[in-house]
This record gives structure tokens, sequence and C-alpha cells, in this order.
């Protein structure tokens, strides 16, 4: 369909789709005016459940919403697409660390890598969610040869904007208040929530974070360990993992990585590693600040670390690493 985007979520059967599906469609991501088809991906126990995702969406009654194709076949879902939203894994349970899911889900983004790689845009942007993102994005993308690297991301928006809440509810503003917060490395409890560099508005002035808060302990402490210990602190009270927030995350990265992001800000975002100035090994998909323009990110560069930030940036690296080589291992298992 000319001059429609045509946007696929995997999983869709899901949790998290279900609260992602009606922004998408409705235009809260890649424009007000934008047609959108739908793929919708599943395995296929679930397609009973889909077809009553569709028929949903049918209710809506949405204008903006042209097409909605509802699959359990890769080469089906990812033909011609524009950008692939990868949400479909298997989620993290109670008491599971995110390491158990890495070799049953490292099959999944492998296939799905091959399957981008034969079927969809080479301009096709690609937003990895199911867990563990960031080892997950990189397999896709070494399985996706023919596709730039640059194309795929991992989702750390929700522990970005985890951490953007946390510093507004304590200076007691409103989270469009507080800009430049950053999330280092992988989407896990070592990830590591920094905010030397971010500023909130008070009464009409821009303060840096610290001097706001008035509280460093705090900074270096709890609030790190909440952001960190979220994601588990929420599947623990709802024994289900964040889907309303982590839709909304998703809805907040896509939009940024489509149309940019606003002039004084930066959003934090799972990308490949390479050539980065901050001495993080290459080869990863790391989190890191990046500004957006013409649908390309570039790192921001620059960035004064102190002693404290550094140990934090490489200790997330060094497990992002470990997880590779596992994943790697996996990989070369089931070939
Ligand atoms: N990066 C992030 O910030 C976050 C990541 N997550 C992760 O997102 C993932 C999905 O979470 P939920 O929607 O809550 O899980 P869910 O279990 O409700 O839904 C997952 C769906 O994926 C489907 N699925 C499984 N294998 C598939 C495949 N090969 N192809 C297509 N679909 C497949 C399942 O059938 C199911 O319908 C989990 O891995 C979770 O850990 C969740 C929250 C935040
Ligand atoms: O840990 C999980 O599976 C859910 C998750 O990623 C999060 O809420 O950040």
């Amino acid at each position: 369909m000319t001059g429609t985007v045509k946007v696929l979520v995997t999983g869709a059967a899901g949790q998290i789709a279900y609260s992602l599906l009606y922004s998408i469609a409705s235009g809260n991501v890649f424009g007000k005016d934008q047609p959108i088809s739908l793929v919708l991906l599943d395995i296929t126990p679930m397609l009973g459940v889909l077809e009553g995702v569709v028929m949903e969406l049918q209710d809506c009654a949405l204008p903006l919403l042209k097409e909605v194709i509802a699959t359990d076949k890769e080469e089906v879902a990812f033909k011609d697409l524009d950008a692939a939203i990868l949400v479909g894994s298997m989620p993290r349970r109670e008491g599971m660390e995110r390491k158990d899911l890495l070799k049953a889900n490292v099959r999944i983004f492998k296939s799905q890598g091959a399957a981008l790689n034969k079927y969809s845009k080479k301009t096709v942007k690609v937003l990895v969610v199911g867990n563990p993102a960031n080892t997950n994005c990189l397999i896709a993308l070494k399985s996706a040869l023919t596709i730039p690297r640059e194309n795929f991301t991992c989702l750390t928006r929700l522990d970005h904007n985890r951490a953007v809440s946390q510093v507004a509810i304590r200076v007691g503003v409103d989270s469009a208040a507080v800009k430049k917060a950053i999330i280092w490395g992988n989407h896990s409890s070592t990830q590591y929530p920094d905010v030397h560099h971010a500023t909130v508005n008070v009464g009409g002035q821009e303060l840096p974070v610290f001097q706001a808060v008035k509280d460093d302990a705090w900074l270096k402490g709890d609030f790190i360990s909440t952001v960190q210990q979220r994601g588990a602190a929420v599947i623990k009270a709802r024994k289900l993992s964040s889907a309303m927030s982590a839709a909304k995350a998703i809805c907040d990265h896509m939009r940024s990585f489509w149309h940019g992001t606003a002039e004084g800000d930066w959003v934090s975002m799972g990308v490949v590693s390479d050539g980065n100035s901050y001495g993080i090994p290459a080869d990863l998909i790391y989190s890191f600040p990046v500004v957006i323009k013409n649908k390309s990110w570039k790192i921001v560069d620059g960035l004064n670390i102190n002693d404290f930030s550094r140990e934090k940036m490489l200790q997330t690296a060094k497990e992002l690493v470990e997880e590779r080589d596992m994943a790697l291992e996996f990989v070369s298992e089931s070939a």
C-alpha cells in the first residue's frame, strides 16, 4: 500500500502487545496522518487469541488502520516491513534470572533476524523488546547481514522513563521537567541509571539533578537500585511483567526513532557499540544516550565520566560480553 507504513508486532497475542497495538494503530507513534498496515505474529497455539485481538482492532474503527494481517508464519510476517517491534519471547517469571531465558530466546531471534534479512525492506527499523533484549537484538542483527547494523535497537526507554519519573517524584515536579537522564548498558539489574548530566526544571530554573535533589546518598544508592530492580518489583507485585509501562516506552522509543529527539534532550536506546568513545567494547548492543535526526541515531559524545560512573558502565558491559559469548555458543550449537 503506497504511503502506508508497514509495522510488525511479534508476540501480538501477549500482554504487552495488548497495551501497545491501539497506540500504534491510532497514530500515536508514526504520526497522526500516517496510514498503518499492522502485521501481528504469534505462535500457532495463540492464533485463536490473535483472532480476538484482530476483532478488537477492527472494532476500534480507527481511520489510519488500513490493514491487519495476523499470522504464525515468518515469511508472511516479515514481508516488506518498514518497522519491526519484536516483543514475542518467553517472559521472565518471578524468581527467574534473565540469563535463564537466553537459550530459549536466542533461537527465536536468530530465526527472526534471518527472516528480516530475507523478506523485509533494507531500511527496516527494528526494536527488540523480548528479554534478554540487548543480546536478543545482537543475535537478530548478526542473522541479518544485509540490513545495516544501525537499524537494530533494543528497548531501554522503560528504564529511562523509570529514572526520569523517580527523580520527578523526589523533586515534586512533573516528569517533563527532567531532561538528559541516561541508562548505560544492559536492560538488566546491572544497568547504570546515571543522572550526573541530567537537569530538572524547578520553578522555571534549570538545575542539575544533584543540586535539585540535594541527597547524593539517595542518587548514588536507592535511586539506582530502584530503577535497576523495577522490573523484578513489578513482577513480584503483579505476578506478571510490566506491560502498560513497557508499551508506553515502546511507543516513546519508536516515535523518537521515526521523528527524532527534541532539541536540548536525548534518549536512552540500546544500539550497536561499535566506535563509541566511552571505552565500551565493540559488537555489543549497549544502551547509550543518543540523539536522533532523519531516522539516524548518534551516540552523545564527550560527556565527562567520573570514576563512580565508569566502574558501573564497565560492569554492565562485562555482563553483556558474557551474555553475547553464551548466546553465540547457543547459536553455534543450534546451527
Ligand atoms: N525490554 C524491556 O524493557 C521489557 C521487556 N519485556 C519482555 O517482553 C517480552 C514479552 O512480554 P509479555 O508481552 O509480557 O509476554 P507474554 O507472555 O504476555 O507474551 C509473549 C507472547 O509472545 C509469543 N511468542 C513466543 N514465541 C514467539 C515467537 N517465536 N514468535 C512470535 N511470538 C512468540 C507468545 O505466544 C506470547 O503471546 C518478555 O520477554 C518480557 O520479559 C517486558 C517488559 C519490559
Ligand atoms: O524483567 C522483565 O522480564 C520485565 C522487564 O524487562 C522490565 O519490566 O523491565
